[in-house]
């Protein structure tokens, strides 16, 4: 092993334990270390499998045919999603060098912003601290989920109750005793990675050369806007630019799911993410191994796929006996089945359908391909830029990372209004590019009469929208995109932080911007007194 090989590891073991804060740090870095060994033993098998499959250039369709339970269209699985006709996307061409999350996709990624960040629904720890664990009454218990969760950051913007933090997790069940783990990062066990019989279908590239089609299941027009309104408030699919979501809407499957099925098995290896369009799923957590004798839908067939043939179900009453604690529901438009496929770790909890569903599922590949790369190039171009920003110069790349995570883009139109005078803020925003104007309104000579004055400026990096949400007042001015005198010229965009995620993570700087605030609003202007 090199060197730089070693620091990059370190550097990652290092920034993941930032974000995870184990409690057990010598058991974390064990149980890092190990899955990392086993992410790379299964990779290299799935290089192995992918050298004979290049002499048939592709695998047999029984071997890792997806079957969708039901289908809406007439025959989307007449071509075998992986067909090599499949054309390739320009954008995820660029996207195969080194691993994004380096080699092994663990905690640390975009993705994995911690309890209250983006996800905006854990209760908020005191400190910044993201601990992946939950806590009932005072208990720690294992991993959540930033992800599993209705937050919509458009609506959080627009709407006008920012204050408010309902958590997914507010009404779990409490577990009657402690036992379970910790520090959730177990290293899949070979038993998993066994049963996991798809694990070559995996091929996120190993280098740049390497370029696997995605799977296509073709759609009708009336699922697709099916899916469309199922993903539309979903927080993971903001990163998303068209050419990715057509990947993330080709290879989705639908699945027709009874009441009391088994989705996913706590413990078993992740195969697939799911949205779920309609009906209820409630996630559970058994403090002993599920039984190797009950089926969810991702291991009750050979290939792993989704499918109900051989899948457990359970009679709603006795479920607790059967599954463990519930710790959380899934409703239309929410996800689950992430986390699994963003470590590589075993499921960490079990999803029963509570009612005729509907989901669409997403497979490992085209979910680590598409939807973890675009989260990291997100992330980097939000550290990038928050590293410009000179409020946040005293911040470590850890919070700042913390925050890169919360951002979300928005773009507006010339003489567009991001916030009014006089209006409520829930949203505090930085300048990414482009410009803004800051106007008052002033009162005229004569009664009735309001001017708008210009107060100031804003260019990349300065930010606003503080002042109200420091002192709970409306806004105290307007701050619009300019009208551009060359239309070639950057259209305003402004990286929106929602006040949950502002009185978290920039507590520290509070005091920076009261004192700015005070004499001047903002870095670059200041109000007439
Ligand atoms: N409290 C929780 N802990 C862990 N997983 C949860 C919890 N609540 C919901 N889930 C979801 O249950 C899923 C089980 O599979 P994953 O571990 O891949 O991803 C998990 C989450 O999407």
């Amino acid at each position: 092993m090199s060197i730089s090989t070693f620091d990059s590891l370190v550097a990652d073991l290092t920034r993941d334990a930032h974000r995870v804060q184990p409690k057990d740090a010598l058991q974390f870095c064990a149980n890092w270390f190990q899955s990392r060994l086993e992410e790379q033993r299964a990779r290299t098998r799935d290089v192995l499998s992918q050298r004979r499959r290049s002499v048939s250039r592709e695998l047999p369709a029984d071997h890792y045919f997806d079957a969708p339970l039901t289908t809406n269209s007439s025959d989307p699985t007449s071509v075998s999603p992986y067909s090599r006709d499949v054309p390739h996307r320009s954008s995820l061409r660029n996207s195969v060098a080194p691993g994004p999350f380096g080699t092994l996709d663990v905690p640390g990624n975009a993705l994995l912003s911690g309890p209250g960040m983006g996800g905006n629904r854990m209760p908020t720890p005191p400190s910044y601290q993201m601990n992946p664990s939950f806590q009932i009454n005072g208990q720690d218990y294992g991993p959540v989920s930033p992800l599993n969760t209705t937050f919509n950051p458009r609506q959080s913007i627009s709407n006008p109750s920012p204050f408010s933090n309902p958590s997914p997790f507010s009404n779990p069940a409490p577990f009657s005793s402690s036992s379970i783990p910790e520090d959730y990062l177990q290293p899949l066990s070979s038993t998993i990675l066994a049963r996991r019989t798809s694990v070559s279908a995996e091929s996120i590239p190993l280098d740049g050369e390497f370029h696997e089609p995605l799977p296509v299941f073709p759609k009708t027009p009336e699922q697709l806007r099916r899916i469309k309104a199922s993903i539309g408030d979903n927080f993971i699919f903001r990163d998303l630019d068209e050419e990715q979501e057509t990947g993330v809407l080709n290879a989705m499957q639908e699945l027709r799911v009874d009441e009391g099925e088994v989705v996913i098995r706590q413990g078993d290896a992740g195969e697939y993410f799911y949205v779920v369009e309609s009906g209820l799923f409630h996630c559970f957590i058994r403090k002993q191994p599920s039984p190797s004798t009950w089926y969810s839908m991702e291991n009750s067939n050979a290939e792993g796929s989704p499918s109900s043939s051989t899948t457990e179900k359970f009679s709603l009453s006795n479920l607790r006996a059967e599954v463990g604690e519930k710790v959380s529901e899934c409703k239309p438009g929410t996800s689950f089945g992430e986390l699994a496929l963003m470590y590589g770790h075993p499921r960490a909890a079990s999803v029963v359908a509570m009612e005729p569903s509907v989901v669409w599922s997403l497979d490992r590949i085209t979910f680590r391909t598409i939807i973890l790369k675009a989260a990291y190039r997100r992330r980097t171009m939000y550290e990038q830029f928050l590293s410009s920003v000179d409020l946040l110069a005293s911040l470590s790349p850890e919070e700042r990372s913390k925050i890169a995570d919360a951002l979300v883009s928005r773009v507006y139109q010339d003489g567009e209004a991001v916030v009014k005078q006089g209006e409520m803020g829930d949203t505090f925003f930085f300048v990414e590019d482009g410009e803004a104007i800051v106007t008052k309104a002033q009162s005229g000579d004569n009664a009735g009469e309001v001017h708008e004055i210009q107060v100031g400026r804003l260019t990349k990096g300065d930010y606003f929208g503080e002042l109200s949400l420091l002192t709970l007042a409306p806004r105290a001015a307007t701050v619009s995109a300019s009208y551009r005198t060359d239309p070639t010229s950057a259209k305003l965009k402004v990286a929106a932080l929602d006040a949950n995620a502002f009185t978290r993570l920039l507590g520290p700087l509070r005091e920076i911007m009261e004192r700015n605030a005070g004499e001047s609003y903002g870095p670059s202007y200041r109000f007439p007194h």
